[in-house]
């Protein structure tokens, strides 16, 4: 670690529930539990400041002292002593091969239009800034608590997730071999990038158990929710989470945004007070979440732009404010202001190009709710509020899981707004963006820049904001995956380009993945839930058995 000042803070942070019924709960509770009892997810009583002389001491500080700084805020020194949590820091960014771990680079000069590169770690894909962090964060617990425990005296977690195709890679990553861990990873059948999958279950090891799911991507996202909401799974296993339920996740991804500022302003064309955006390609909202905080926090962001696939039930909520899994024409809000004309696409999730935001509902967003209403219905004293924003938290998802949707009044969309804008991209401009990505890049001294599809998303809805906003604005558009993951929409964007070869874009580590073995259990529609419940209970068993 270099000369940079970094804060020391000792004041526990306490974690509630978004649906009120947990209070006061410790970061070490929060992780370990994943999700609350109650069904909610957590957050922290309150959004840290920044320390006054943030822009100065923090300056010039390598990723790892830019995390370290920003976990302290959120993580007391008696829950993880200083020393410690700077090692689990420096042990996950080790696995990176970028030595700014997250760099941000400049596309496009005369739009200041710049990417911020989130594709350096073990999978591939910005799920691993938080999911090696988490992996360890896993482990250091466990280890703690298991000093001097014998056979099933030791605390055993049972880790369940969902995936589109990139939180299961990240997670079996971060967790492989991890010992008194087991990961389950459910993933829809046939609906991630045959690299993705070949990711996930070319990983032998014994801790790991592929499911593959005959349904959705929000099929997986459910029958995790309800794994940690039976009670009898809650006695005989301890359940927790490696999607972005898990609050550890959003908080890890709090850094890169510090970490693109702090490059971007070292541009001598820049100043701290220049505009700047981060437009985020968006599926469960926990993404751009970090940035939400980053910016409650302090940093000065001027706006997050949402952008969404075709699967665009948040960009509704931002054009008419209902969220609403199908159509909304005709509807009015709560507030009495009516939609703008927004197309819906028909029922159910749609598949794209972009397939790892294929996703109905997006869970982080209650987390979104939760401050909106805090803000909005802000009466009494900072618990009463807290109960307040619970409760109506409570009163949306209930209409969501009883009418498919709900309406906030005008005044949480106004909220929203001022933080937040959005964009909808459908394939075709999907395909357009990488080819014309290609393209404007092309030099005879630098390679052409290619694009994955989730991060020509952001480039697309990063383009329409530059139309809108002063020119001395500078958009961050966040790339979110390397593209030899998604080979389908690299091709056909690039396969009439005379220089493109797909095999210049594939890492090595990716040469040979498709034909090595792999193992993964299937569950059809007609095992359901209970077939993924009767699979864990039988997988953990065994590797408790053969262990010990
Ligand atoms: C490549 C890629 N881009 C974007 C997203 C969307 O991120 P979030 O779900 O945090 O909104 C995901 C998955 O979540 C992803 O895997
Ligand atoms: N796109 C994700 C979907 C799961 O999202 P998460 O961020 O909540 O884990 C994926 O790739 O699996």
């Amino acid at each position: 670690m270099n000369h940079v000042r970094m804060s020391s803070h000792t004041s526990s942070q306490r974690y509630l529930s978004t649906r009120g019924g947990s209070y006061g709960l410790s970061f070490e509770d929060v992780v370990l539990k994943g999700l609350a009892s109650d069904g909610g997810l957590f957050i922290p009583e309150e959004i840290p400041s920044l320390p006054q002389d943030w822009q100065t001491s923090w300056k010039g500080a390598s990723f790892e002292e830019l995390a370290y700084n920003i976990f302290s805020l959120y993580i007391s020194q008696e829950e993880i002593p200083a020393e410690d949590l700077k090692n689990i820091i420096k042990e996950s960014y080790s696995t990176f091969r970028a030595p700014e771990i997250t760099p941000t680079i400049t596309l496009d000069s005369k739009r200041n239009i710049h990417l911020l590169e989130l594709f350096h770690g073990p999978t591939f894909a910005f799920k691993d800034v938080a999911l090696q962090f988490l992996g360890n964060l896993f482990e250091f617990f466990l280890v703690r608590r298991n000093k001097g425990l014998e056979g099933r005296k030791r605390e055993h977690l049972t880790v369940i997730g969902a995936t589109s195709g990139d939180t299961g890679s990240a997670a079996i990553y971060g967790l492989r071999g991890k010992k008194d861990v087991s990961v389950f990873i459910m993933f829809p059948q046939g609906k991630v990038s045959p690299v993705q999958e070949a990711q996930m279950t070319t990983v032998l090891d014994a801790n790991v158990h592929n499911v593959a799911v005959e349904g959705t991507f929000d099929d997986c996202q459910d029958f995790v929710k309800a794994l940690f909401a039976d009670p009898e799974m809650n006695k005989t296993h301890k359940l927790a989470a490696v999607n972005s339920i898990n609050w550890a996740r959003i908080l890890a991804q709090i850094t890169y945004y510090f970490a693109s500022y702090f490059s971007l302003i070292k541009s001598p064309n820049l100043s701290p007070d220049t505009a700047i955006r981060f437009v985020v390609p968006t599926g469960n909202f926990g993404d751009i979440l970090a940035g939400y905080f980053a910016k409650r926090m302090g940093l000065p962001i001027e706006k997050l732009v949402i952008a969404t696939n075709e699967n665009d039930i948040l960009h509704r909520f931002w054009r008419t404010g209902h969220y609403e899994k199908n159509e909304v024409h005709g509807k009015e809000a709560e507030g009495g202001f009516k939609d703008d004309g927004v197309k819906a696409h028909a029922e159910g999730v749609k598949e794209t190009l972009s397939p790892a935001m294929d996703i109905l509902v997006s869970s982080n967003f209650e987390r979104l709710l939760w401050f909106l209403a805090y803000q909005v219905y802000g009466e009494g004293s900072a618990d009463e509020r807290r109960k307040k924003a619970g409760n109506k938290v409570k009163a949306w998802l209930y209409e969501l899981r009883r009418k498919d949707g709900f309406g906030v009044d005008r005044w949480v969309l106004d909220v929203a707004q001022r933080d937040f804008e959005s964009e909808r991209v459908s394939d075709e401009q999907t395909v357009k963006t990488i080819k014309d990505v290609y393209n404007w890049t092309s030099s005879p001294t630098h390679k052409s820049y290619v694009l994955d599809p989730h991060s020509a998303i952001g480039i697309a809805a990063t383009l329409r904001s530059v139309e809108r906003t002063p020119s001395g604005t500078h958009h961050v558009s966040l790339s979110t995956a390397h593209p030899a993951k998604f080979s389908k929409a690299v091709d056909l964007a690039l396969k009439e380009e005379k220089e493109f070869n797909f095999k210049n874009v594939l890492p090595k580590e990716f040469v040979g993945l498709e034909g090595l073995p792999r193992r993964v259990i299937n569950v059809s529609k007609s095992d359901g839930l209970e077939g993924v419940r009767k699979i864990v209970i039988a997988e953990v068993e065994k590797e408790l058995t053969e262990k010990r």
